[in-house]
């Protein structure tokens, strides 16, 4: 097969590398959908008509002078991140001043001279390390940011090897690049990428680094190897670094990346060695004695070295091999000891690599997939606070609005006034927002670099801002302080009635925010206590709840049925909706499976059988310190006689005669199961004497996986907990544990075959 790139000549390669060069640069808009046609005629890896009809043109004065503005732009932010450390703008940002560098320069080539940031591995190096240079250069990665532009890479690369070859998928490890150069097996330099050719010797520094052999093991090794892979700081241990940095009074690192980045050039290599860093090898440059064919076998080599491979990657004959791959990890990105930003996928033999070359920056045989970025910057416009179910006063930040992991975020929760404090925010700063998946919104810190003139601090109110009492702490010890006003505190009752009717505890559909508070507004009820009481009349007089021609609305008449099935829910769930401190699910399902009745806890509360009561598994002197608080007030016990009263059901049919199989066994439930419902399969549990909770860990009896389970079904198979799907839940309960171990699952499905 005749070597494709070299026998196409310059021209084409151009007319390939702008079509490239567009591609990317349409992704920052691939929202307006508009550009869909644009960005469908791209993937096939066509230019545009407008590039076409522009390509040759010359820049307008207007197009030269944003060029010239961005380039130094973005050179600016390389040089914060590379050398600083301490960039000022999110790396999604930065992205995009790139692509839409790249896209001037696809309509007007004449812009694309060899300086160009877009031309160049983009880093640069410090005058604080000595220079030195890379036996082979290091390079950056072309980026890709959906399927259809995998697909076309993919479609490329398969064509210009001249058939199809086998991929390697890998986790784009999210840190800094590093070269290791080894000679006779002996470990001569550790030196940072630099700007490719050049990089910074941080070989004392990387001597420190546990995981990074002196010496490579075996009896055989290279004359020469340079290897190449990525120093991170572990994400868990992230948070522990920042707050003791701040508590010394230092900057705290904006990301783990900048923390890796950051920790690795230091002058004095004590300070790396106390960071514990960490690194992950991902390729090879120079070498002399070793001729390795395939990237996994290389690998496969590095790692009889002794050197740090991961053992992540994949190798895979088509491209549903690399989209399952990019599938699995945008699912477990979090589950990772480090972080990632994406999958890279490479061509696996080492002669079809070359074969299809570089360009100035990047190989042609590797491409970069990047999940979407959950880190950007925003504007911190004000911190407010909210007023919780329990009185609890919480700031949050008011964010310009952002979107970020799929959605827009204007509010993040800031926990309490020393949370504030310890992240050193202030009104006005720019700070990094962090959302990760299904996680809520994190507030990371501010940009210190960019802090207004007129940022100023966050005062914590010390008044409630729904009803005026003064704030306190409960206790002298507590971080948090509370609005004491419990009973009428309108924030509060307005929280309270909107948990009640959670699907955690009496799961009142109808009964939301607007429901509960238009139940409180039109007096209809004074407190939670009055809830099953709720007549039809009383519904008539509030308009919420009445039609325009003045019948009873559609609402209204549901409410009443949702109360009527909610007073048959299981004690438990009566018992969480009375928001008593501490006491969740879990907790609830203890009290219940042991007392059996609310009369039984009343009593045990009432004359204090308080070594009864915390000897419960599940519940704790803590929670039985907060029971006896609850029920010692006189309109707390109000609730649960008016709820009674009105015929809510406070005691579950005991079972306890039976026998208990499942006694002392703990059992998790994920995903959906066919044959119960949550309560129901919890039920089935409870009444044979089990425990359910809702996390894995290695006392877990059994792991119950339904449709679409989520990370706990991993987390079992890790911990190598018994897994039983829908039918071996059945033998559990009708024949016991030892029947159902005999059915249960050890292994992934994966490693069986
Ligand atoms: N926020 C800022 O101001 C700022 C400034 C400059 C760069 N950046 C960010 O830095 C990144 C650009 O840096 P880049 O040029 O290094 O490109 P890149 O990070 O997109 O990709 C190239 C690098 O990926 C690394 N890598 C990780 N896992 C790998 C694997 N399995 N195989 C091969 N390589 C792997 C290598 O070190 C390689 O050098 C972008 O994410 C950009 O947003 C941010
Ligand atoms: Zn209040």
């Amino acid at each position: 097969m005749a070597n494709s790139s070299v026998s196409k000549g310059s021209a084409s390669q151009e007319a390939k590398g702008s079509a490239s060069r567009g591609r990317s640069g349409d992704a920052a808009t691939r929202e307006s959908s508009d550009e869909v046609a644009v960005a469908a005629e791209i993937a096939e890896g066509r230019p545009t008509a407008a590039q076409v009809a522009a390509a040759g043109a010359d820049p307008t004065p207007e197009a030269s002078a944003r060029h010239a503005e961005l380039s130094d732009e973005v050179r600016g932010h390389q040089y914060r991140y590379y050398v600083l450390d301490s960039p000022t703008v999110s790396d999604a940002e930065f992205d995009r001043l790139l692509r839409e560098l790249e896209e001037l320069e696809g309509r007007y080539p004449a812009l694309r001279t060899p300086d160009s940031p877009t031309q160049n591995v983009g880093g640069t190096f410090s005058t604080q390390f000595t220079p030195v240079e890379h036996a082979e250069r290091m390079m950056s990665l072309d980026n890709v940011f959906d399927a259809g532009e995998l697909a076309a890479w993919a479609e490329r690369t398969v064509r210009d090897a001249g058939g199809p070859v086998d991929f390697i998928c890998e986790l784009k490890v999210d840190g800094l690049a590093i070269n290791l150069t080894y000679e006779k097996g002996r470990l001569v330099r550790g030196a940072t990428r630099g700007d490719g050719r050049t990089g910074e010797d941080v070989t004392s520094n990387v001597r420190t680094i546990r995981e990074i052999p002196e010496r490579l093991a075996g009896d055989d090794p290279p004359d020469l190897l340079e290897v190449r892979g990525e120093i991170y700081f572990p994400a868990s241990a992230f948070a522990d670094l920042n707050a003791s940095l701040v508590e010394q009074g230092k900057a705290p690192f904006a990301n783990p990346r900048n923390a890796a980045a950051g920790s690795l050039r230091q002058k004095d290599p004590r300070i790396t060695a106390s960071r514990g860093l960490r690194m992950v090898v991902h390729g090879i440059g120079a070498r002399v004695g070793f001729q390795p064919t395939s990237q996994s076998h290389a690998y496969e080599q590095l790692k009889a070295w002794g050197l740090p491979t991961s053992d992540r990657w994949r190798q895979v004959g088509d491209m549903a091999g690399v989209t399952g791959f990019i599938d699995y990890y945008a699912e477990h990105r979090h589950d990772v000891e480090h972080e990632i930003d994406g999958v890279v996928v490479k061509v696996d033999s080492v002669a079809i690599q070359g074969r299809l070359g570089s360009t100035s920056r990047a190989p042609r045989w590797a491409i970069a997939f990047k999940y979407p970025p959950e880190e950007v910057t925003t504007k911190l416009l004000d911190i407010d606070v909210n007023v919780g179910r329990t009185g609890r006063v919480t700031p949050f930040a008011v964010l310009e609005p952002v979107r970020v992991a799929g959605s827009t975020v204007a509010l993040a929760t800031l926990h309490n006034a020393r949370e504030v404090e310890r992240k050193g925010v202030w009104i006005g700063d720019t700070v990094v927002l962090r959302k990760a998946g299904d996680v809520i919104p994190e507030v990371l810190g501010p940009v210190m670099d960019l802090r207004p003139a007129d940022a100023r601090q966050f005062v914590m109110p010390t008044e409630c801002p729904a009803c005026g009492t003064g704030l306190a702490p409960a206790k002298e010890s507590d971080v948090d302080i509370r609005c004491p006003n419990t009973r009428s505190c309108p924030a509060q009752l307005r929280e309270r009635v909107f948990h009640l009717a959670g699907r955690g505890a009496f799961d009142i559909e109808v009964l939301g925010y607007k429901a509960g508070q238009a139940l409180l507004d039109s007096g209809i009820i004074t407190d939670e206590g009055d809830l099953f009481a709720i007549t039809a009349e009383q519904l008539a007089s509030a308009p919420f709840f009445v039609n325009k021609d003045g019948s009873l609305g559609s609402n209204a008449v549901k409410l009443l049925d949702n109360l009527a099935e909610a007073r048959e829910r299981p004690l438990w769930r009566v018992l969480v909706a009375l928001s008593i401190r501490h006491v969740g699910p879990t907790a609830a399902q203890a009290l219940a499976r042991q007392f059996g009745s609310m009369e039984a806890i009343e009593a045990a509360v009432r004359e204090e059988r308080v070594e009864e009561l915390s000897a419960v598994d599940g519940v704790g002197p803590t929670i039985a310190e907060s029971l006896r608080e609850w029920f010692a007030v006189d309109w707390h016990a109000d609730i649960v006689r008016k709820w009674r009263e009105a015929g809510v059901r406070m005691a579950d049919e005991r079972t306890d005669e039976g026998p208990r199989p499942l006694e002392g066994l703990t059992v998790v439930v994920t995903g959906t199961l066919a044959s119960h419902s949550r309560d129901q399969a919890t039920e089935a549990v409870t009444s044979r004497g089990g425990k359910v909770s809702g996390s894995v860990s290695k006392k877990t009896a059994f792991v119950v996986v339904g449709d679409n389970p989520g990370s706990k079904y991993d987390k079992a198979l890790a911990l190598k907990v018994p897994v039983l799907d829908e039918d071996g839940f059945a033998v559990l309960l009708a024949d016991g544990p030892d029947a159902a171990r005999q059915v249960a699952e050890l292994t992934p499905p994966g490693d069986k075959e």
